[in-house]
């Protein structure tokens, strides 16, 4: 299980994250909602090591993360599909899938199949450069990089942002298929809240930098939880 408790986050002089508890329970799929700017990627550059925090504690599986690169968080099992995707444009498919092959131990370097099994389109794209890809294939290829690392939870920031209504369900497909075959935590934060409602076994509602809702997902038509999420 991956636990946030009591998390502050700042960009200098701004907190964009205030005293933000979660859990992401293996086997589960954790979504965390919120509108534009409330602190979602904040949060998950914090569970990623990319951003310190300025107070509270993460830790996943036991193992205290605090302080810890982001590398040696990717070889604890923390696989991180980031918002917009960030492919690598002039290198393959191919290997953009192998930049994946860092945090991994010589002997487990391989693609594993379920990356093809769950996006076709990957393997026939293998040899294309990864800036030719559509934006839909490029999240593909993104969340097939974060696959290739073996982690035990999958970290994914807005996978439905800017992407056709087939690939999402493609998508959706993919990260059910993962925790039910693999039993590993997924965790996305997402604005798309049908997509979150179809997905989750739990979900958090942030506002302005903190946790303001959480439940499973049919608690998300209380009259309070749509009040965060409407513009
Ligand atoms: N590098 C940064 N420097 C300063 N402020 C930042 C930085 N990144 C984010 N912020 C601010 O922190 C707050 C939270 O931003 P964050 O990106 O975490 O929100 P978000 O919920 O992920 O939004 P979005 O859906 O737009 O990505 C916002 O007010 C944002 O302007």
């Amino acid at each position: 299980m991956l636990s946030v408790e009591n998390v502050n986050l700042h960009y200098g002089a701004a907190q964009a994250l205030r005293s933000v508890s979660i859990e992401a329970k293996m086997g589960k799929i954790t979504c965390v909602l919120g509108r534009n700017g409330v602190g979602k990627s904040s949060l998950l550059r914090a569970i990623t090591g990319q951003h310190p925090v300025s107070a509270g504690a993460i830790a996943f599986n036991g193992v205290i993360l605090g302080g810890m690169a982001p590398y040696r968080r990717a070889k604890e099992g923390i696989g991180y599909v980031p918002q917009g995707r960030e492919i690598f444009p002039l290198l393959t498919v191919k290997e953009n899938l192998e930049t994946g092959y860092a945090p991994v131990k010589r002997g487990d370097r391989s693609i594993p199949e379920d990356v093809f099994n769950l996006f076709p389109v990957l393997r026939t794209m293998l040899g294309r450069r990864g800036g030719d890809l559509s934006g839909g294939q490029q999240q593909q290829l993104a969340i097939g990089r974060a696959l290739v690392t073996r982690p035990r939870i999958l970290v994914l920031d807005e996978p439905t942002e800017g992407i056709q209504p087939s690939i999402i369900k493609d998508i959706g497909r993919a990260i059910r298929y993962l925790r039910d075959s693999t039993g590993m935590a997924i965790l996305l934060v997402e604005q798309y809240l049908d997509f979150c409602r179809e997905l989750a076994d739990h979900v958090y509602i942030m506002d302005r930098g903190a946790v303001v809702h959480e439940g499973p997902p049919e608690t998300l038509d209380t009259v309070e939880a749509r009040r965060h999420l409407t513009v």
